[in-house]
């Protein structure tokens, strides 16, 4: 039976989070040290650790059958691979930023200007875009100290907290484009990896949606239950059951974590008492 090949990031900033999605879909894999090919136990999969940088190329070829990256990685080398899920962490942007005294404010103001870079593709797209011509310098990495020493007017990198920038006296001026982690597919993938890749994917969802929403059990007073159950969406409906105490009522649902507290302060405010929120490992819906 063939195996599906995943790309993951042999060290780095996706590394870890990659890891840990395969553990939370039940996938163990026997991981020697410095191992670069190592294989599941309990899953006809077989994890690649290859650059980030790399990764576009090696899809493109059909080395491997999917992998996780960063959706910025993708966008300056692999537009023409299709993503099929987007993972929810290493979320950064690519910006352009100046120095804090320079006098460039917006794009326009780089007109013949130096810009250093690792993104050459994304930030030519940009400028040419917008009608600006600027000359680039490709750099590798710690781009942001290009304006210290001379290299560059601007810079254009990955901007997350900010500190970086605000450490080397830099000021954001333009975002490009914002990324995530995401699971990209090879356009060469055969049917039996992709049979193998839905099954991947599913358990993927499962957990993800299960990141995304809490489990929520609370006490209500039966004369307030309409208007709490209608705060309340649930999977299918709100589960309702009766309480010991004469009059009172249990309430077990699930929220979305992004309107997490604005129900909750819908339910407090409706008369919910003894409210328990709990995180959900897996949701199938
Ligand atoms: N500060 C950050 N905060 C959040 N996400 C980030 C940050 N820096 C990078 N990323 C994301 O993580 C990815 C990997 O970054 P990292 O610095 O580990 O590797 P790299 O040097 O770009 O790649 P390679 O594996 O080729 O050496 C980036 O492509 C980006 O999507
Ligand atoms: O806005 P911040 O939270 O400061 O993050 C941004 C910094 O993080 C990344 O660098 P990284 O630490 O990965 O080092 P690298 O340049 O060696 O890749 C990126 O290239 C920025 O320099
Ligand atoms: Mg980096």
């Amino acid at each position: 039976m063939s195996k599906l090949k995943i790309a993951i990031q042999k060290s780095g900033r996706l590394n870890e989070e990659s890891m840990r999605i395969l553990k939370n879909i039940g996938i163990s894999i026997d991981n020697g040290k410095d191992q670069l090919k190592a294989s599941a136990r309990n899953f006809p999969l077989e994890v690649f650790y290859l650059r980030n940088g790399d990764i576009p190329q090696y899809l493109r070829d059909g080395v491997v059958d999917i992998a996780i990256i960063g959706e910025n990685v993708l966008i300056e080398k692999g537009q023409d691979l299709p993503i099929v899920e987007r993972l929810g962490f290493s979320k950064c942007k690519v910006s352009i930023a100046v120095p804090k005294s320079s006098k460039s404010k917006s794009l326009q103001d780089l007109e013949g200007k130096r810009i250093a870079t690792s993104y050459p593709n994304t930030v030519n797209h940009f400028l040419k875009l917008n009608k600006v011509s600027a000359d680039l310098h490709v750099i590798n990495g710690s781009v942001e100290i290009a304006p210290n020493i001379g290299l560059a007017d601007a810079i254009c990198d990955i901007v997350s907290s900010g500190s970086t920038l605000f450490k080397n006296g830099l000021k954001e001026i333009e975002t490009l484009l914002k990324s995530e982690a995401v699971l990209a597919v090879s356009p060469k993938i055969s049917n039996e990896s992709k049979t193998l890749l839905d099954t991947l994917q599913f358990r993927i969802q499962a957990v993800l949606k299960g990141q995304n929403s809490k489990y929520v059990l609370l006490n209500a007073p039966n004369a307030k239950l309409n208007t709490i159950i209608s705060l309340l969406p649930g999977m299918k409906s709100p589960t309702v059951l009766p309480l010991a105490k004469e009059g009172w009522s249990s309430v077990h649902s699930v929220i979305n974590g992004n309107e997490f507290w604005a129900v909750i302060d819908a339910l407090k405010a409706a008369g919910a008492q003894g409210i328990l929120v709990c995180p959900i490992e897996k949701m199938v819906v």
